[in-house]
């Protein structure tokens, strides 16, 4: 398989078998691919486990920042998939490693985010100035001179259901000052859930911050390399022989063409082959990392190839 053939196949019949044998390790994005919410796909952890069984490597690559590792592990053993946790990239671990390794952040994060963004932070040594409901009281003269801890270092934004009207203000002051780091875990702006339901996604909260500070995010999840580069410097992945399957154009598949895998799109959760299409016919270069070599209806798609 190589990126000069035509793009965007249906993957059916003997072409899933002969992707399938062109790869060692599958990484599969979670929100859309194989669950949606607390529920699986129907067949998906047959498919994870069927790969395993069969010698290939699967790891998980999600833009959600709401669970740990170990929490991952727990939903995965819960819903049926054989999945450890050292196999599992989410972006509340993702973003934790970046602030250490490569912002080699000294001092406190400003967190809008979850509990488990605060666990994987300090699992890493670095502290936060706490997460749950932050409602505002007082007058705007109030809002402009709330107190900002001297040792915050970074304003980090992930998937926050408390999110709020002062906890833009805060950050907009700690971004004020421009030594102040930005980082956000994603870009998605919708998460999809079962039923064909979806919620607003952090995307939705980090562009509020970065209208009100004015200023851009580092973001750390797909389509940004980071993710890749953070379970390749954990295991021994090829590129070359790596399948990424995602339901998202502009940050799976964009991911799997920006670190040279191969790329499988499922229409379980956001895009559509249409987009997909669009995207192949606009002869707009940057446009064309987001058209994905395959597309399948499902992964269940490919259990005749695992079963046969
Ligand atoms: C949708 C996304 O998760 P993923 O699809 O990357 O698992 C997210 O939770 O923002
Ligand atoms: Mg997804």
């Amino acid at each position: 398989m190589t990126s000069a053939k035509k793009k965007c196949t249906r993957l059916s019949g003997a072409l899933v078998r002969q992707l399938l044998d062109s790869v060692d390790s599958v990484l599969f994005d979670c929100d859309g691919v194989i669950w949606r919410g607390d529920q699986a796909v129907p067949g998906a952890t047959q498919v994870v486990n069927l790969l395993k069984e069969k010698g290939k490597k699967v790891f998980f690559v999600t833009n959600n920042s709401s669970k740990t590792r170990k929490m991952y592990a727990e939903k995965m053993s819960a819903l049926g998939f054989d999945a450890t946790e050292d196999e599992v990239f989410g972006t509340a671990y993702c973003c934790a490693a970046y602030l250490k390794t490569v912002c080699e952040l000294r001092g406190k994060v400003f967190l809008i985010g979850s509990d488990a963004m605060r666990q994987e932070l300090e699992a890493v040594g670095i502290q936060q100035t706490g997460v749950g409901p932050d409602h505002v009281s007082g007058k705007q003269a109030d809002w402009a001179n709330v107190p900002l801890d001297p040792e915050v270092k970074a304003v980090v934004v992930g998937f926050d259901e408390h999110f709020s009207y002062m906890k833009m203000n805060r950050a907009f002051q700690y971004l004020a000052q421009r030594d102040c780091l930005f980082v956000g875990t994603n870009r998605d702006t919708r998460l999809p859930l079962e039923g064909g339901k979806a919620v607003p996604g952090t995307g939705c909260l980090l562009l509020a911050v970065e209208t009100a500070a004015q200023r851009q995010a580092e973001t750390v999840g797909k389509p940004n390399h980071f993710m890749f580069d953070c379970l390749a410097s954990k295991f021994d992945v090829n590129p070359d022989r790596c399948l990424m399957v995602g339901d998202r154009l502009d940050t799976d598949i964009l991911l799997g063409s920006n670190c040279g895998l191969k790329t499988l799109l499922t229409l379980t959760g956001v895009s559509t082959v249409a987009d997909a299409e669009a995207h192949q016919k606009s002869g707009c270069t940057e446009r064309q990392g987001m058209v994905p070599d395959y597309y399948v209806e499902s992964i269940a798609d490919l259990l005749p190839a695992l079963q046969g």
